[in-house]
């Protein structure tokens, strides 16, 4: 796969129960694709609370030694809201591949939340390889970015 993203790390993965079901998916499409990732749960459909698991995502990518990172939920407002708490984490919600495409180019996203109530399973898969196919732009978009941290 074509992309900036050091893929010889692994992508961080992680939703609540609401996207659970999407999240088996993405980790079965990226087995197909041979990517690295790690699954921070949850496990099952059992109702949890989203920030358990967008905090620990938002937390690894943070940290560097993953290459992007991956968030579900029911609308992924409630993922999107948490990871970007966390200074460095530009967290995207994105519903169709021009969305994914200019969370990159534009604002240089470094994990893509999935509105798994709100998309189809093909289309979560194309915002998956969107994502990691599409490398940011700079040049004006660089200031902007910059000036996003408080
Ligand atoms: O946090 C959310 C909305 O901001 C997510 O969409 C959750 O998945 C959703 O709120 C879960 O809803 P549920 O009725 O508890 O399944």
């Amino acid at each position: 796969m074509d992309t900036h993203f050091d893929l010889k790390k692994p992508i961080a993965i992680g939703a609540d129960h609401a996207g659970f079901e999407y999240k088996q998916l993405l980790i079965s499409f990226m087995e197909g694709k041979g990517l690295l990732f790690q699954d921070f749960g949850t496990d099952t459909t059992d109702s949890v609370d989203y920030p358990d698991f967008a905090h620990p995502v938002a937390t690894a990518v943070e940290g560097g030694t993953f290459a992007f990172g991956i968030l579900l939920c029911g609308s992924a407002n409630g993922v999107a809201i948490t990871a970007n708490k966390h200074q460095g984490i530009r967290a995207a919600i994105c519903w169709d591949k021009e969305i994914a495409e200019l969370a990159r180019k534009h604002n240089n996203a470094n994990i893509l939340c999935i509105p798994a109530r709100f998309v189809t399973e093909p289309v979560a898969e194309e915002l998956v390889e969107t994502f990691i196919a599409t490398d940011f732009e700079g040049g004006r978009h660089e200031g902007r970015v910059s000036k996003i941290s408080c």
